[in-house]
């Protein structure tokens, strides 16, 4: 029996889809089943329509699964909503409210954990007058308020669709720096949806790769890594029994990006992949089948 307590996030069996069942066979997320242990982390990548943005919004409890179950925070979405904060890819605000009005409105409807320095200071490092109509902020002047809004709810878990898209690489660096503090002080778990995997390379313990509404990878980033392997050496080296991710043969040379499955071929020279390296290998290849990596890969690798 799988040791459920400690999760942020368990998903079994999930399904979403959009449309009716006899006219849109399209399901956006099935059978999609992970964990993700509290205090992480994690990175959501997948390329466009993945169903990346669909999993936070189930999550998020904004939809519901059509199969199968997600569990948040150890209870169902809806229940555990007070506990979560949510940036959703369209930032909605009033934007007939200034920012000082939007952010007491967040402490209206958070009595009971609202962190106002936190949002107060979010908005200030961002140069923003809190007398100003959030209507005539550019883009990333709203992601700012809006991740001001929810960090200062103090939320055990916070779901961020593609949070720095229109930010300033400063402004990046130094949000990113936010919620990397509000991790490790408050404990909070981040599971942030993003297309710059070398963003999420130092900042993220967790991974969840989805691939065509599908989980190929999960897992602890160090555990992932060292399931795989980057080989090079000669042309023609067998390389079963392991999973080929994918390979490529120039002349006399073999690289090959692997899932290890016991010892490596002793003529190939092996190093661990990077995580841009290695989730690139996989969304170039679609067709690689779906994997989860457990803890107990991390012995057998
Ligand atoms: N409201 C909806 N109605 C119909 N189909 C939808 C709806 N929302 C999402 N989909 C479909 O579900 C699939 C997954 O979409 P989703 O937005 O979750 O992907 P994503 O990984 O977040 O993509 P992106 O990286 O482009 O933001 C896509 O095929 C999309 O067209």
């Amino acid at each position: 029996m799988t040791d459920t307590a400690g999760l942020a996030m368990e998903a079994a069996d999930l399904g979403r889809r959009f449309g009716r069942a006899r006219l849109s066979p399209a399901w956006a997320l099935r059978g999609c089943a992970f964990q993700l242990p509290a205090g992480r982390v994690c990175a959501v990548v997948g390329h466009n329509g993945a169903g990346k943005s669909t999993l936070l919004a189930l999550a998020a409890g904004l939809l519901v699964p059509t199969e199968g179950t997600i569990r948040v925070l150890g209870t169902d979405p809806a229940s555990a909503r007070a506990r979560v904060g949510f940036v959703s890819q369209e930032k909605p605000l009033y934007p007939q409210l200034t920012i000082a009005e939007t952010l007491r409105m967040g402490a209206d409807l958070n009595p009971d954990h609202w962190d106002a320095a936190t949002g107060e200071r979010i908005v200030a490092d961002g140069d923003l007058d809190p007398k100003s109509r959030i209507r005539a902020l550019s883009g990333g002047q709203r992601t700012r308020v809006a991740l001001a809004l929810a960090l200062a709810k103090r939320p055990d878990l916070l779901l961020l669709d593609e949070p720095m898209a229109d930010l300033d690489p400063l402004a990046r660096h130094e949000l990113m720096g936010v919620l990397m503090s509000q991790a490790a002080q408050h404990g909070t778990t981040i599971v942030m949806s993003s297309h710059v995997v070398a963003e999420l390379e130092g900042s993220c313990d967790h991974l969840l790769l989805i691939g065509a509404g599908r989980v190929r990878l999960s897992g602890e980033i160090d555990d992932v890594l060292t399931a795989h392997a980057r080989l090079s050496g000669p042309a023609g080296t067998p390389l079963a029994p392991h999973t080929v991710i994918e390979s490529r043969t120039t002349g006399r040379q073999l690289t090959a990006l692997v899932r290890k499955s016991g010892p490596l071929p002793t003529d190939l020279h092996p190093a661990t992949p990077s995580l841009e390296e290695l989730v690139l290998g996989y969304l170039r290849n679609p067709g690689t089948s779906v994997t989860t990596t457990s803890p107990s890969e991390k012995a057998a690798a």
